[in-house]
């Protein structure tokens, strides 16, 4: 049972660390990656997105991702996902075995260039044969538009315009489509307006909420949305991570901290606490630093 009615009473947590989280960094063993991800599966999360199949001329740090495909011990019940921004990508990521892939597109012009080098057309015309691909393969896409709260490179963002490039990837058959605040500048009742303009094109229960925690108020913003009906949250353990093509957008929402929010209102996770901290405080224990999330610092410190 939940605090009120308006909230949901379980959320589905999708476990970004893996991918968002360590695309930036550079001192991460393919070693250290498959140790996060197993103790993230450990810890209860069942979506985990654990690589991107992306030129590594662009990300270098997600180079490795073949490998960790192919090395990760599958837990019954956990989706391993990969992002798969074009058909070469989708038959890497098909062929080293993930369970799911993700298209990503954008909301900004300028974004969606220097992000995946091509404007937001050019990205729906490429991502239509990968979609084409992957539903013959019976594997089920994910699509996020970047900046749905605000651009680095272009500021503010029409809310139509996240809308629009929505629908456009749920009609051409993402199964959910993840709102991605990509730097975190959201408030609470823009994010809430955003959100709430997206759903009269594509179902509520279709979307999801990306938000970064750069300005410290991803907890804030998903609060305002869940009041929406969105029931599925982007998080990332340790509060890891970042866009490399969105200076700011460091600072992930930590799944230790909307873990800690959530249970706290009486919502379910179906994620154990301790371990999740366990896993976020080994990740940063490796990178040299002390975990990103409040909640792992309070309860360990
Ligand atoms: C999309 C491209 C590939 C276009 O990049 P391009 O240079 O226009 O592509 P291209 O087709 O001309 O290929 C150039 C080279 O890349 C290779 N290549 C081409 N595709 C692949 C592939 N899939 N896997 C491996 N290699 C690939 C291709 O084979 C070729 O190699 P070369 O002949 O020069 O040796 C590039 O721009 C790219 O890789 N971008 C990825 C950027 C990225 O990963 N950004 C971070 C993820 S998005 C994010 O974090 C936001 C999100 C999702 O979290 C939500 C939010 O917070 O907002």
């Amino acid at each position: 049972m939940s605090a009120t009615n308006s909230y949901p009473s379980k959320v589905s947590i999708f476990e970004v660390g893996a991918r968002d989280g360590l695309q930036n960094e550079k001192a991460v063993t393919t070693a250290d990656k498959l140790t996060l991800i197993d103790q993230l599966g450990a810890a209860g999360l069942t979506r985990i997105e654990a690589g991107s199949f992306v030129s590594p001329k662009w990300v270098p740090q997600m180079a490795d991702s073949g490998d960790i495909f192919r090395q990760l011990s599958k837990r019954p019940g956990v989706v391993y996902s990969a992002l798969t921004p074009n058909l070469k990508g989708l038959e890497l990521a098909l062929d080293a075995g993930a369970d799911e892939v993700a298209i990503f597109g954008a909301a900004s012009q300028s974004f969606s260039q220097r992000n995946i080098n091509c404007s937001i057309e050019e990205s729906i015309e490429r991502f239509i044969p990968v979609m084409e691909a992957a539903q013959a393969k019976q594997i089920p896409v994910r699509g996020y538009v970047s900046c749905v709260l605000g651009c680095p490179y272009e500021g503010e963002i029409q809310v139509e315009e996240v809308a629009r490039v929505a629908e456009i990837l749920y009609k051409m058959g993402c199964y959910e489509i993840s709102l991605g605040d990509t730097i975190g500048v959201g408030t609470p009742l823009n994010a809430r307006r955003m959100v709430e303009a997206v759903a009269r094109r594509v179902p509520v229960e279709k979307l999801a909420l990306h938000f970064h925690d750069t300005y410290g108020q991803a907890l804030a913003n998903i609060l305002a949305c869940l009041e929406t009906g969105v029931s599925v949250i982007d998080s990332s353990v340790a509060g890891l991570g970042g866009c490399p093509y969105a200076k700011g957008a460091s600072g992930n929402l930590a799944t230790e901290d909307l873990v800690y929010m959530l249970h706290g209102m009486g919502i379910e996770t179906g994620i154990d606490l301790n371990a999740l901290i366990t896993a976020g405080n080994n990740i940063s224990q490796a990178l040299g630093r002390v975990s990103g999330a409040k909640v792992a610092r309070a309860l360990t410190e």
